[in-house]
């Protein structure tokens, strides 16, 4: 059987607003496989962003847990959830993120120096995702030379830099034209495909979730199949 590399067991998240309680997770149970890729399509607002941080151990459930790798996460404390995002978990958002006083290859590096490597190590690294993601010719590039597909290859090359267990993406091309997103897709595709990766994508669009794996969705705060 394949192994489980995230699971989300019974997990709660409920939000403060305006002096009521909003309930978006009620009890989420999810098994994310190795060398899967899984599509989360919901309307706008029924909590994809808050499954997906609290997945990702930026944010704690309010019940629940979050398992990786066999062990349990989601309630450990911000220092300790940190230090396993930083090794286990690669992000890619709606919107790049990349640091622009810095080059795409200096963007990938990042988060291997961070984590200990050393710069000739994280470089040669950072070169292979780079042109793996189609982009090694742009690699002295900064973000704001480039453009969005191009920036977004970038952005999903960080992401997996330090060989995550597990890639979450937000959105990932929601920002691209179609054929541009078609394209940064198909990378992203190879490059989760080629690694093993295990990963969890929202999206709106359609046609990219019927190319992964499974569909999965949120209604009453839990995840369903789609
Ligand atoms: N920090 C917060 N405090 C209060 N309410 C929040 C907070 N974060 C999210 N919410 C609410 O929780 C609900 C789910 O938000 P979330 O961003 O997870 O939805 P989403 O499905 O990702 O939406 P979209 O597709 O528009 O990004 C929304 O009603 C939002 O207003």
């Amino acid at each position: 059987m394949v192994r489980a590399v995230l699971q989300l067991k019974g997990v709660e998240r409920h939000y403060e607003q305006a002096e009521r309680r909003l309930t978006i997770l009620n009890g989420a149970d999810f098994s994310l496989h190795a060398g899967e890729m899984v599509a989360l399509v919901a309307p706008s607002g029924t909590g994809k962003s808050t499954l997906l941080h609290t997945a990702g151990l930026l944010e704690r459930p309010d019940g629940g847990d979050v398992v990786l790798a066999g062990r349990a996460c989601g309630r450990l404390s911000d220092d300790n959830r940190t230090a396993i995002r930083r090794n286990d978990i690669g992000f890619v958002y709606q919107f790049h993120h990349l640091l622009p006083e810095f080059s795409a290859l200096e963007n990938v590096m990042m988060p291997q120096l961070i984590k200990g490597l050393s710069r000739g190590e994280a470089a040669e690294r950072a070169a292979q995702l780079l042109d793996y993601m189609q982009i090694g010719k742009r690699a002295t590039h900064r973000p704001s030379e480039l453009s969005g597909g191009e920036q977004q290859r970038v952005a999903i090359a960080r992401a997996v830099a330090n060989a995550p267990l597990v890639l979450l993406a937000d959105e990932p091309t929601g920002n691209l034209d179609p054929v541009t997103a078609s394209y940064v897709f198909q990378a992203l595709e190879a490059l989760v495909r080629q690694s093993g990766l295990a990963a969890l994508i929202a999206t709106h669009n359609h046609e990219l979730a019927s190319r992964m794996d499974r569909r999965v969705t949120l209604a009453e705060g839990r995840v369903v199949p789609l």
